[in-house]
């Protein structure tokens, strides 16, 4: 049975970047698949990780826990069958729900086919309080449902790396939390570690229901208020990817990012991106408070925002704006 790991993280928590340091640490010298899905339309992260010469399927313009069920699964067997990698590395959308797509794999590990064998999310100190308290319902999924926890950002911090820690630890307490630079910790513990009781627990379930697993759409118990909608990423979030392909500096598409930022209605939570600058690549991330542009031996010319509450036809109007 083949591996698998699930690294999962909000949207931007550094899913993408855990991803290539482990490929040259933990995964060194053995041959991996990794399945890619982007909540937008755009494959900007395949992109950015065939920068490594990793070989990656991408399932794009969806979510693996709940419309693209089907697809990965498919894609899950194709691999197995035609690479017979050592591992398969599984990179959902930051909105993803983690045990919806963790009972996906169960499924898959009862008919023989994987083992899954870690799931690793990645928390990002500097929004954690603000994420967990917005969108608690997939930040705090995908921390319950954990094995291993890795946080980022962590040389912005100081005190707020233990105060996040405690905190994680207090929503999971299985899981082993690590607040070190990702280089400096051992392959090991990217690779083996107990099985979190919490996935015990979906397994059980799937097991008393004697039924194949199913995510439940249905009204979920809530303990405040009796009941409420179970949301699904499509509900909460949305994208608005912009094809760009004339030349643009560096300068430029900052300011073009900087303006649709400011001026979109709702809430930009994420923003990447590859586009050309006439000579080579340009790649850029944007978070809440950060931007960074740098240069990149891969060209595209996709641009993407995901948020909250966004208005599409607005973002591609303010895009294509000129800035001064
Ligand atoms: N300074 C710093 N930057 C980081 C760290 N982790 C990630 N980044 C940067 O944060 C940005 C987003 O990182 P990604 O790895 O693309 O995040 P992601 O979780 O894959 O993003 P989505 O798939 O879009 O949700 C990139 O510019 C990374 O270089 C970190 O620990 N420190």
């Amino acid at each position: 049975m083949t591996d698998v790991y699930v690294i999962s993280g909000f949207l931007g928590a550094g899913k993408t970047t855990l991803i290539k340091t482990m490929v040259h640490s933990a995964f060194k010298n053995k041959k991996l698949v990794v399945i890619e899905n982007d909540f937008g339309e755009a494959g900007i992260d395949a992109g950015l990780l065939k920068e490594c010469n990793l070989a990656v399927t991408s399932l794009s313009d969806g979510c693996i826990c709940c419309s693209l069920t089907g697809d990965f699964e498919k894609a899950m067997e194709r691999i197995l069958k035609d690479y017979i990698p050592d591992a398969v590395l599984v990179e959902p959308s930051g909105v993803v729900r983690l045990s919806d797509l963790i009972k996906i794999c169960l499924k898959q590990e009862d008919r023989g086919l994987i083992h899954l064998k870690r799931t690793i999310t990645v928390v990002d100190i500097r929004s954690f309080d603000k994420y967990r308290k917005n969108y608690g319902g997939f930040f705090e999924d995908q921390i319950a449902y954990a094995d291993l926890i890795l946080l980022s950002h962590q040389e912005e911090g100081g005190q707020e790396i233990q105060s996040v820690k405690i905190k994680i630890q207090e929503m999971n307490p299985e899981a082993r939390v690590e607040a070190d630079f990702w280089e400096s910790i051992p392959a090991s513990v990217f690779r083996y570690g107990p099985r979190n009781s919490n996935i015990f627990k979906l397994e059980m379930e799937a097991a008393v229901s004697m039924k194949p697993v199913r995510i439940r759409s249905c009204r979920e118990p809530s303990r405040r208020t009796g009941f409420i909608r179970r949301h699904f990423a499509r509900d909460v979030f949305s994208s608005v990817t912009i094809e760009w392909k004339e030349p643009i500096t560096e300068e430029r598409l900052g300011k073009k990012i900087l303006h649709v930022v400011k001026h979109a209605e709702g809430e930009i939570l994420r923003g990447k991106g590859i586009v050309a600058d006439g000579r080579r690549g340009l790649v850029f991330h944007y978070l809440p408070g950060s931007l960074s542009i740098e240069p990149a031996n891969i060209v595209g010319n996709q641009v993407c925002f995901i948020g909250t509450g966004l208005d599409e036809q607005q973002i591609h109007t303010l895009f294509r704006e000129e800035t001064t």
